[in-house]
């Protein structure tokens, strides 16, 4: 793996008897689109403002590039905070171009990558509308227009994919791997796990302040241990598995089809595990599989992924902001 770009070293941050980050280590490397995961409440938002200044830690370091992060670098970071910081009563334009300008850049830039971003983002002919007369899914999009517009090297999204329409997933997923394939460090906190898996090389999975899992996607869903996932014909209890522990293959869990998901060894032998599936009736699957993102966050957290969901879900409520669900 590629060192990391952006380094979170020993973070730490109480409020009141509250530990919101307990010593939190990762790094995060350049150029990848980085999921940043965790149940409700296990402290992304508070990483995420720690970043920006915007949260102050107790200890720990957050270093870009290998130095700390002071106001300089901060400047070429974009930042699209969960509470969305825009100004309801501003145009569209004047607001896309007016972070342009507090970011550094003259006139006549500002006004060219305003008007870029509000045409890649979809929202081309509502440059006059005030903020507060666009759609949810229309001021995340100015939000991501406004974090975007100064061409930052590193891009915090603190779930920007919550509330946005199928069209807007793919708009918003495509920029991000867009902006990551151009060198862009692109760290995102969102509970969509299927998106997540989708979209992110790599991920972080956070609980009560710390890391539990960090690594690529895809070695995260291989695991430790390979899964075998075996079905017999007619045999939906996967009787024939009774007693695989002396092949190594341990039976995780039996679908409501039958199928077996068997976590193996590596010095397993599978074709003996093929042999006491034959012996017990047609073998209709047998084929390794990854596991999914949400079994691993489940694994690394000890919750359900259902109700972690759930809760987001319910919290977002309260709140009044819309979740978006993708399936
Ligand atoms: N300003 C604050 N004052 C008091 N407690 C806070 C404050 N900010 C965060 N916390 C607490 O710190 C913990 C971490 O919160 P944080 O918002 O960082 O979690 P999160 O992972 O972003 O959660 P979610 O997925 O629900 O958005 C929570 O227990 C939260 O209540």
């Amino acid at each position: 793996m590629t060192s990391p770009e952006l380094e979170l070293d020993g973070l730490r941050r109480r409020y009141g008897t509250v530990t919101a980050l307990d010593g939190l280590t990762f790094g995060v490397p350049a150029g990848q689109v980085f999921g940043f995961l965790g149940p409700n409440g296990a402290g992304k938002t508070t990483t995420m403002r720690a970043i920006f200044g915007v949260a102050a830690l107790d200890a720990g370091e957050i270093r870009w590039r290998s130095r700390p992060v002071g106001e300089a670098a901060r400047r070429t970071f974009g930042y699209m905070p969960e509470e969305r910081g825009l100004y309801p009563a501003m145009e569209l334009f004047d607001q896309v171009e007016y972070f342009a300008l507090l970011h550094g850049m003259d006139a006549p830039a500002a006004a060219s990558a305003a008007k870029h971003w509000i045409d890649r983002l979809g929202l081309s002919g509502r440059e006059g509308t005030r903020i507060d007369a666009l759609s949810h899914g229309n001021q995340q999009r100015a939000q991501l227009a406004v974090a975007l517009v100064h061409d930052p090297e590193l891009l915090v999204l603190d779930e920007p994919f919550s509330g946005l329409d199928p069209g807007g997933i793919d708009d918003m997923s495509s920029i991000l791997r867009e902006r990551a394939a151009a060198g862009v460090t692109v760290l995102f906190s969102s509970h969509q796990l299927d998106l997540v898996e989708d979209i992110c090389e790599a991920v972080a999975i956070i609980h009560h302040g710390r890391l539990v899992v960090s690594g690529p996607v895809a070695e995260l869903r291989r695991g430790d241990r390979p899964r075998l996932a075996v079905r017999v014909s007619g045999d939906t209890a996967a009787a024939w598995a009774a007693g695989l522990g002396e092949t190594s293959g341990t039976v995780d869990a039996v679908r409501a089809d039958g199928t077996a998901e068997i976590s193996i060894t590596s010095s397993a032998d599978s074709q003996a595990i093929l042999d006491r599936a034959r012996a017990a009736g047609t073998v209709e699957h047998f084929a390794y599989e990854d596991r999914s993102l949400s079994e691993v966050f489940r694994r690394a957290t000890g919750a359900s992924v259902g109700q972690a969901e759930a809760e987001h879900a319910a919290a977002s409520m309260a709140s009044g902001v819309t979740t978006g669900a993708r399936r």
